[in-house]
């Protein structure tokens, strides 16, 4: 099943510290954005890439494109204040039946979940990428417990998220229509009562945030001989 991918990659990363996009920073002298867009343009299941940008890095982007010859990327777009809105105006681009919408931030997506996702989305209508909670979640006010939330039940969800593009974009538009705002794609298509699929990923899938996630990165690249 082939599919579309929205990259959203027009955050400002300012929880990374950085003095420029962390999607601009290198990992083993790449930058993490080519780390991602390598994934997609090695996946023969993938038709074409839609990148989301803030207009600060489109010179640097497009010079990168090139540079890497990274052929599937089809559209580059200017991203929304925030991540919800960047992905919007990427699926405004959007034409195939599957679409998945996947992080800039997460370099270590592997083509064997990317492809479950979309088989998923293909079936099911939409699928997420996730792994199981490994530490005790609790509910906390002013500095207290107030409940510990059953962990057998807790996922942490990644990217992708896959869907039909016609059940992500009716999401998108209620979600402006409503004025919502969820911090993932899959929130926007449960508030409009759409059955969302979990894939099992793996926990190399981490999403590169603050500069300790360049350590865990430059050990996961390490791991994988990189
Ligand atoms: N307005 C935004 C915000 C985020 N993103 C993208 O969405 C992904 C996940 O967002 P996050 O990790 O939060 O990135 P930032 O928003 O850049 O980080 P921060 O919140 O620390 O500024 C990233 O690839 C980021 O570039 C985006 O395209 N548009
Ligand atoms: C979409 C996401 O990666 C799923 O875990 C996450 O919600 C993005 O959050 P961010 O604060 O926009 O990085």
């Amino acid at each position: 099943m082939t599919y579309e991918v929205v990259i959203p990659a027009a955050g400002r990363g300012k929880r990374m510290g950085a003095d420029r996009n962390k999607l601009l920073l290198e990992l083993k002298g790449i930058p993490v954005i080519v780390h991602t867009l390598q994934v997609f343009e090695r996946d023969p299941l993938c038709s074409a890439v839609i990148l989301v940008i803030h207009p600060d890095d489109k010179k640097t982007l497009e010079e990168l494109i090139d540079q890497y010859h990274l052929t599937k990327i089809t559209q580059m777009v200017t991203g929304g204040a925030e991540r919800q809105h960047s992905v919007y105006e990427g699926l405004k681009k959007a034409a195939a039946k599957i679409v998945m919408v996947h992080d800039g931030a997460r370099p270590f997506i592997s083509q064997e979940v990317i492809h479950k996702l979309a088989e998923a989305a293909a079936s099911k209508g939409g699928a997420i990428a996730a792994v199981p909670v490994k530490d005790t979640i609790k509910k906390v006010k002013n500095g207290t417990v107030t409940e510990t939330v059953e962990r057998s039940d807790l996922w942490s969800v990644q990217t992708p998220q896959a869907f039909l593009l016609e059940v992500l974009m009716g999401a998108h538009e209620e979600a402006v229509r409503t004025d919502f705002l969820g911090t993932d794609e899959a929130s926007l298509v449960e508030k409009t009562g759409g059955k969302v699929a979990v894939i099992e990923s793996d926990y190399d899938n981490i999403k590169l945030t603050t500069k300790e996630d360049l350590v865990f990165a430059e050990a996961i690249l390490a791991k994988n001989g990189q």
